[in-house]
């Protein structure tokens, strides 16, 4: 089996789930996805890592909560769900992480805190607080006061990109992004049955751009497009990341082991041929 060299050695690893992963395709909040992520970043964080997860979820948490099959049209309606959604997730997820012994804390980011130098190391300086004390900080945009103005634009519109830029901040070794599919193909497989899938990328250019097509699930904000986008600026900053599957959290032991798993954005995928115990 291939081995991904120098995946076991990763300390500090940032984690990004999106909002279809977390929720059943009817729209209800998945617990049982809230249990084995909380089961198993407890475990990695109990184990000598340092584990930051970025988790979307807000809206339709607590779309689901109101019993609204509809996200609403205007940016009021919206940031109101998410405020409801948002405290409601934090809720979950301290819940489930509290049966695994573990403690969480909650960082809602936008983008002008990485502009300013002061706010920038206000919540670096936060995350490593955090990291230090054993506490797995949960990041997400913070929805009910972000905007998209042109003078002070505050949005940073999907959690993909923010996770990259939390993954920089955090000097994290690696991001593994955890989504609906299991990594990034050749064309779109969800048209296309005869797709490929990367199982290494070392640069992320229009050519690989153009082969993202489509929007992201209904829930969020995302696609294939912004998944790679956060990828290029990790690479651009000497950074890695995996995109892989997301529908069985355990998943991320064996990617920490180096298996073969998703795709491996990282301009040094160091591969050896090697058995790896299972
Ligand atoms: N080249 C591609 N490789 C893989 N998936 C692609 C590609 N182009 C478009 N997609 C679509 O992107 C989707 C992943 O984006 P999204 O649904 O937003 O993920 P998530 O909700 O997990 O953040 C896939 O399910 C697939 O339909
Ligand atoms: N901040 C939003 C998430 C936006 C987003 O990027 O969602 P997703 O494409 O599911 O990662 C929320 O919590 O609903």
């Amino acid at each position: 089996m291939l081995l991904r060299k120098k995946i076991p050695t990763n300390k500090r690893i940032a984690v990004k789930i999106g909002t279809s992963s977390l929720m059943t395709p009817q729209g209800k909040v998945n617990y049982q996805q809230f249990d084995r992520l909380a089961y198993v970043l407890s475990t990695l964080n109990q184990s000598g890592k340092e584990v930051i997860l970025v988790s979307s979820g807000a809206m339709g948490v607590g779309m689901d909560k109101l019993h609204i099959h509809d996200r609403p049209k205007s940016i009021p309606g919206q940031q109101a769900i998410s405020a409801i959604g948002q405290s409601e997730m934090m809720n979950l997820y301290s819940r489930f992480f509290s049966h695994y012994n573990q403690m969480v804390g909650q960082i809602l980011m936008t983008r002008d805190v990485v502009e300013f130098p002061e706010s920038y190391q206000n919540v670096k300086n936060t995350f490593e607080t955090l990291l230090k004390m054993g506490i797995i900080p949960i990041v997400n945009e913070n929805d009910t006061v972000a905007v998209e103005e042109l003078d002070h634009a505050t949005k940073f519109g999907d959690n993909d990109q923010l996770s990259a830029i939390v993954a920089n901040i955090t000097q994290a070794d690696i991001l593994l992004m955890l989504s609906d599919i299991d990594g990034f193909y050749d064309q779109n497989p969800s048209h296309n049955p005869d797709a490929h899938l990367f199982h290494t990328i070392e640069d992320v250019t229009d050519k690989e751009l153009a082969r993202a097509g489509g929007e992201g699930s209904s829930f969020g904000t995302g696609g294939m497009r912004t998944k790679l986008k956060a990828a290029q600026y990790l690479l651009k900053n000497n950074q890695e990341m995996i995109l892989a599957k997301a529908e069985d959290p355990t998943i991320l032991f064996d990617i920490l082991k180096g298996h073969e798993i998703g795709t491996y954005f990282s301009r040094h995928p160091e591969f050896i041929k090697e058995d790896i115990d299972e």
